[in-house]
């Protein structure tokens, strides 16, 4: 699919235009655990749990792009702060990996609306992915920005980086690995950080669907970053993007697909694979094949 045709579908940095004036913010607060009870807040919480995301004396820094996503993951965490426990600490970070003037104005803007006390850094990450990638700087972009991350996550004390992945971005990375990378490899709700001692990443969006996300902040009134990137928007189209619209496409015909492809990570037989990768070492069903009893 051509850049173009995407385009057409919204596929490629499709704008969130709210659907009203800004409501107050309590409004907007009530109405995650009344109007979005059941496809945002249960399933935050049911991420929560299931995955065991949080532990007593945990300190997460969540990462806010300004995106709607993880304006909402900010917001759910302080709800669960103000109505939890409270066996955790919260830090909420932002880094500015180069972003125009008026996209950071509006970053700050947003987290002032919405009682989030942010802390903005700086980092030069769409500069140099863009020298040293050339053409594809995405993912260049998104390694040295998880590094980033983390540590500043570390410098402010915190054990646990939360992201706001969510539903799609997970059934998507999925559907990448099969169609692009050839591996059945899905994104993890939690992970060890590789380079960052006694780090995790999590991500509590994990069963949330984008398109309760988006309504929930489209009902808010708030204008959340959309296309804020300054490099790749230039350069070819994001294969995810193509994924997305084969999904949709997929859903017309296969009932219930997205779960279905969710739901594929949870249910691999390990009799029926060729071969697997642990701890970075190949294995192949032959290895074991002639020591099973028939
Ligand atoms: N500049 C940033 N500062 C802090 N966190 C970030 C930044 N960019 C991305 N993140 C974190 O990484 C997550 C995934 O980034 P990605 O660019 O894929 O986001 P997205 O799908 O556009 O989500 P969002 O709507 O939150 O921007 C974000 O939800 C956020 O938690």
């Amino acid at each position: 699919m051509s850049e173009k045709d995407l385009e057409k579908q919204g596929f490629v940095c499709e704008e969130i235009i709210p659907f009203n004036d800004k409501k107050p913010l309590e409004i907007i607060e009530r109405s995650i655990i009344k109007t979005y009870r059941k496809h945002i807040w249960a399933k935050f919480i049911k991420a929560i749990k299931e995955y065991e995301l949080i532990k007593d004396g945990d300190k997460i820094a969540v990462a806010i792009s300004g995106g709607k996503d993880s304006l909402l993951l900010a917001k759910l965490f302080q709800e669960l702060y103000k109505y939890g426990n409270r066996n955790f600490e919260l830090e909420f970070i932002a880094m500015d990996p180069g972003y125009h003037k008026e996209i950071r104005k509006l970053l700050e803007e947003n987290c002032d609306y919405l009682g989030i006390p942010v802390k903005i850094y700086d980092a030069d990450v769409f500069q140099v992915a863009n020298k040293i990638a050339g053409d594809y700087p995405c993912y260049m972009c998104a390694r040295m920005r998880r590094g980033s991350l983390y540590a500043k996550a570390q410098e402010l004390g915190c054990n646990k980086l939360a992201l706001g992945h969510h539903f799609n971005d997970v059934i998507e990375t999925t559907m990448l690995n099969v169609l692009c990378a050839a591996n059945f490899k899905t994104m993890m709700p939690k992970l060890k950080a590789e380079n960052f001692e006694n780090m995790e990443l999590i991500r509590p969006l994990y069963l949330i669907e984008e398109d309760y996300i988006k309504r929930f902040i489209q009902n808010s009134g708030i204008m959340p970053l959309n296309c804020a990137c300054m490099v790749a928007a230039k350069k070819i189209g994001n294969k995810r993007y193509e994924i997305k619209a084969l999904i949709e496409n997929l859903k017309k015909n296969f009932k219930n697909v997205d779960i279905s492809i969710f739901r594929a990570a949870g249910n691999v037989s390990m009799d029926g694979i060729l071969g697997f990768e642990k701890d970075g070492e190949k294995h192949s069903f032959l290895d074991f094949y002639d020591d099973e009893e028939i």
